[in-house]
């Protein structure tokens, strides 16, 4: 069984301590060892941080260029491969897990295109024969903390941006998910990343993770993940004064109105609440749904989504694969069995055991729900939706406003004055309209309000917010 190490200063280290990669598809099936570093294997890899930190915010933006047009390229032409592997370590479809390779296959082309387009401002000051220049700088060494559900685009939107604008990373992928993390190790390192610029530290979340956010040598932590470790992080970070990016869970709304087109919302809705087996920060969670349209599309939904194929993520023909491990399906199936006491009606939801061992479960929808059952305030993070009926637009803004999230909110519609009042008025990071909430664009701004998000944006050129930091310096020239 191979195994895998971590990148420190550019060697390959090995903290013994090998984890077990399993499949979710077939538990029997062991991807890879990977180790698990410590606390101390952290002070490694931010030593090694500080030590390449002046030469790579001095390096030439071609340097920088290069090295993340490299990336991307080798990422796109093996995309058949990694996406193979990201499939048979989340469990996400083959489809979608190429999918997710060529995203952070653009991703990385997309930030070497920014390296080379990074400007200031030269403004005359208020005083005279004084200049004003306003420039960018690297933050310094980054920590980035990153979950399992997008295994290869995530750690691609942090650790992209990072290199591109000068900084020196540490990295930490999801316990569950190393694999895809890796593979960017070794693409990066055979890419001719200097040493010590991109760290890779993996083990566990209250070891590693929590070393990288204390430490002191880390300037910046950006994580995505849970909102409880989440909030954790954002109150040592601030204790610390350490600038810090998180993106957290979402209990997003999907508004389907009297005139909307069932051909158009029902994939919508299919699409966002159960691809990916739900396990999407976008996920559409609440589809609020009004009075005159209600039992056709619920009628609709419910026939498409018993249709859905659920079986092993690397099989062509399946749309819907595993959940990611026994806890997280646990986790699901406690909320179906509070969705039976709290709804009127569940459909599906049960757990189902396929020729292989794996964690399987039919997607659900909860009908009959209210907006305030807890089945609509928690985050659940699987093929689980809920119907609320609604009497018409006002209700169903105000309900879809009503949580503390703030990721994505979707309507459909065929009115246009609707779709613009909706734009408008939702309290949401991203809005979509007659598109599901999930399914998002790599070169513009992904992030939320409220519970789901705090700090500056990630992804597009508002990355920049986050890994840089302004100078402003003025020169008397008198
Ligand atoms: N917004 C999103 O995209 C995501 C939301 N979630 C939500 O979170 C729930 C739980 O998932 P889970 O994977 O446990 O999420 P976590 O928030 O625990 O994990 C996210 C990342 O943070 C790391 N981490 C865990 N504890 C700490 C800590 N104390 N300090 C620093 N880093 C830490 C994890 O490491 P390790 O893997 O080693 O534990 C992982 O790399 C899901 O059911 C879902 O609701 C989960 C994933 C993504
Ligand atoms: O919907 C998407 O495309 C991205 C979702 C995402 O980033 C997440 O679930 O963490």
């Amino acid at each position: 069984m191979k195994k895998h190490d971590n990148l420190i200063a550019g060697q390959w280290v090995s903290h013994g301590n090998y984890q077990e990669n399993r499949n979710p598809s077939d538990i029997t099936d062991v991807i890879g060892l990977y180790t698990h570093g410590d606390a101390a294997a952290v002070d490694d890899a931010v030593a090694a941080a500080q030590a390449a930190r002046a030469g790579w915010a001095a390096a030439t933006p071609q340097a920088r260029h290069d090295l993340l047009e490299k990336t991307g390229r080798a990422l796109a032409e093996r995309a058949e491969e990694i996406g193979r592997l990201l499939s048979r370590e989340e469990g996400k479809t083959l489809a979608e897990g190429i999918g997710e390779t060529m995203r952070a296959a653009q991703v990385f082309k997309f930030f070497a295109g920014e390296a080379l387009r990074q400007t200031g401002d030269l403004t005359p000051s208020v005083r005279p024969d004084i200049d004003v220049e306003i420039t960018r700088e690297p933050v310094g060494v980054v920590g980035l903390i990153t979950p399992w559900n997008f295994p290869i685009a995530i750690p691609a939107w942090k650790i992209a941006p990072a290199l591109a604008y000068g900084n020196c990373v540490v990295m930490k992928p999801a316990e569950l998910t190393p694999g895809c993390a890796h593979v960017i190790a070794e693409i990066l390192h055979d890419s001719g990343c200097p040493a010590g610029v991109f760290n890779l530290v993996m083990g566990r979340g209250s070891a590693v993770g929590e070393a990288i956010v204390t430490h002191p040598g880390i300037d910046a932590v950006s994580f995505t993940g849970s909102a409880a470790t989440g909030g954790h992080i954002a109150e040592t970070c601030g204790r610390l004064r350490k600038k810090v990016q998180l993106e957290m869970g979402g209990k997003n709304p999907m508004v389907v109105l009297d005139d909307a087109d069932l051909s158009v919302a029902v994939p919508a809705c299919l699409n966002g609440t159960f691809f990916s087996t739900g396990q999407r920060c976008t996920a559409s969670s609440r589809l609020i749904v009004t009075e005159g349209i209600h039992d056709a599309f619920v009628a609709e939904l419910t026939r498409q989504m018993r249709a859905l194929r659920v079986g092993d993520a690397l099989d062509p023909a399946t749309q819907i694969g595993p959940v990611v491990d026994g806890r997280q399906l646990q986790s699901n199936l406690d909320y179906v069995a509070l969705a039976r006491d709290e709804a009127q009606e569940v459909i599906g939801g049960d757990r189902l055991e396929l020729a292989q061992q794996g964690f399987y479960q039919a997607p659900a929808l909860f009908l009959g729900t209210t907006n305030a059952m807890r089945i609509n305030r928690e985050e659940i993070f699987g093929p689980c939706g809920s119907v609320i009926r609604v009497a018409d637009f006002d209700e169903a803004l105000a309900v879809a406003n009503d949580t503390e999230f703030g990721l994505s909110a979707g309507i459909c519609t065929s009115s246009l004055r609707a779709a613009r009042d909706f734009r408008r008025r939702v309290q949401a990071g991203m809005v979509m309209v007659n598109l599901p909430t999930a399914g998002v664009d790599y070169h513009v701004p992904f992030g939320g309000r409220k519970g789901s998000s705090f700090g500056p944006r990630e992804q597009g050129r508002y990355a920049a917010e986050f890994y840089t930091t302004v100078k402003t310096s003025y020169v008397f020239a008198g």
